[in-house]
């Protein structure tokens, strides 16, 4: 199946982060293969690259209901149709084959989005969803097709959108748990029409409607089980959801975080400033789940947005560290720090990064974006020295510690950003033999791309959870006198359209 026409060249979509997912907006939609230049509705015009543009008054207003037949997948998993006067629209929900009903929630010069509100005939490819799951949007697709569009996505980026003929392109890594495979899973508090108290997700497209949830399917049965106890002992004390329109109220996230193989669990409420029986939510946890959590944490916000970075985290109860364990090592990971979220997969994929190194010991590399250390740390017995470098300074203090704890003697860690700090690490460290970089969806970037390609590392193995990033950052560094040799997509996140890659550039002479 063919990915979209021009799909975002900059996906925006979220990382697969707790099942929050907002909208995807394929900013860079375009009309590059919009059909003819003569529309129903009259002579199309054309921008400034003389591509057909559809006239303004062809272009349904937002709150319409279009008919549509979905054609293919983007990147980032809606559907790609077209109105009869080609008019491309992003679809929430739809797969190809589908004729849909969708109301139109967004409207932009060259595309719109609209969110499915009623199948009229179903692909032949759809089967039923086994979850009412907002982050499982996939799963009305069998699992081998899933993997099948995710690997054609990825060779999409890289010869369309990157324009690399020749690297060589994988089959992808198939997960090994196609549910419950999720460590950290992050929920949001709402309320119901009568006034209960719900906790789950937000509903698809919606940043104020909340969707209660009885058993989330990404996550374990542990962290099932402690989300409904919280959520029962806040409704039982008659706590209020936090407004996300009025901007008022106290609930208003939870965050469940396991060590799979250690058995580990921290709970951490995230509420607006204010009064709370912090303690007594953490006695009744203690009392009533089958292993008491090992941390509980209560993190008040100052903001008005949602996140659940930031703001006044105090521990309620136990620890404030979660450890896990991946490739031999014992790894603490801080509150807000990061840590790939499905553990089994994680393995593997730097499992692969590791390979794809070829350090052979004696070689310095550096693990730039290197969060609480896990993919540099995971090698450094394999290398003469090792130079982490993270923008959180949380995460550092765990690499460090991370280090310690399994008497890795041979790592340093920077706290900074990658783009002042690469320079800093080369002039304190050393120019690197091999570079790992393991960036967030926005890739590296123009200016990144440049310091890496100035660090003259022979190798760099480019981790990337985002192939319509890593596509140009490629070229980049190809431009910069570099070849990139080969892509190993692996998926960690089933039912989801998400795909990780991992990526190898060689030096040229
Ligand atoms: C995809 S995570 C990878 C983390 C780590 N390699 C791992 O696998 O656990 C990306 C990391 O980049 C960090 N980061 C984001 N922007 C950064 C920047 N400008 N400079 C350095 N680090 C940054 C984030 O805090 C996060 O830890």
């Amino acid at each position: 199946m063919a990915a979209a026409p021009d799909p975002a060249s900059a996906d925006p979509t979220p990382a697969p982060a707790g099942g929050t997912p907002s909208p995807a907006t394929p900013e860079a939609a375009g009309n590059g293969d919009a059909p003819g230049s003569v529309t129903a509705d009259g002579p199309a015009t054309a921008d400034r690259d003389g591509r057909p543009r559809t006239p303004r008054a062809a272009r349904p207003q937002r709150g319409e209901v279009l008919e549509l037949d979905v054609a293919s997948l983007a990147h980032g998993g809606n559907g790609v149709a077209r109105t009869p006067a080609g008019w491309v629209v992003f679809v929430r929900g739809g797969i190809p084959g589908d004729r849909v009903r969708a109301r139109v929630s967004k409207r932009k010069r060259d595309y719109g989005e609209a969110v499915v509100e009623e199948i009229v005939s179903p692909s032949p490819e759809r089967i039923d969803p086994v979850a009412d799951h907002p982050g499982a949007p996939w799963q009305v697709l069998p699992y081998a097709r899933q993997l099948e569009i995710k690997q054609e996505q990825v060779e999409d980026a890289l010869r369309r959108l990157g324009g690399h003929a020749d690297a060589e392109i994988l089959p992808i890594v198939p997960a090994v748990a196609e549910w419950r495979y999720r460590n950290k899973l992050e929920y949001s508090f709402g309320e119901a029409p009568d006034g209960a108290l719900l906790c789950g997700f937000h509903a698809p497209g919606s940043w104020q409607r909340i969707e209660h949830i009885e058993d989330c399917l990404l996550a374990s049965e542990a962290g099932n089980a402690a989300r409904r106890a919280v959520h029962a002992w806040c409704a039982e004390q008659g706590l209020s959801a936090y407004d996300r329109k009025l901007q008022q109220g106290f609930l208003r996230n939870l965050v469940v975080r396991e060590g799979i193989r250690t058995g580990e669990l921290q709970v951490r409420i995230v509420t607006s400033v204010g009064e709370f029986d912090a303690l007594g939510l953490a006695t009744h946890l203690s009392e009533t789940l089958p292993e008491p959590p090992t941390g509980v944490l209560w993190t008040q916000m100052h903001d008005v947005g949602e996140t659940t970075y930031g703001g006044d985290t105090e521990i309620v109860s136990g620890q404030a560290y979660l450890h896990e364990e991946l490739c031999g090592l014992r790894l603490r990971i801080g509150p807000e720090s990061f840590f790939q979220t499905n553990t089994e997969m994680a393995e593997r994929l730097y499992g692969i990064a590791a390979e794809y190194t070829g350090l052979q010991g004696w070689e310095r590399l550096f693990d730039l974006y290197c969060g609480s250390g896990a993919v540099g740390l995971t090698m450094a017995h394999r290398a003469g020295e090792l130079i982490g470098v993270e923008i959180v300074e949380q995460a550092i203090q765990d690499a460090l510690k991370n280090a310690e704890l399994n008497d890795i003697r041979n790592a340093r860690f920077l706290a900074a950003d990658a783009r002042t700090g690469l320079p800093d690490a080369v002039e304190a460290a050393g120019r690197p033999d091999v570079l790992i970089v393991d960036p967030p969806r926005a890739g590296l970037g123009p200016r990144v791309c440049r310091r890496v390609a100035e660090a003259s590392p022979k190798r760099i193995v480019y981790v990337s959870c985002n192939p319509t990033t890593l596509a140009p950052d490629a070229a980049r560094i190809v431009e910069a006198g570099y070849v990139l040799r080969r892509v190993q997509p692996v998926d960690l996140f089933p039912q989801t359209p998400h795909v990780e890659c991992v990526a190898v550039l060689d030096r040229v002479g």
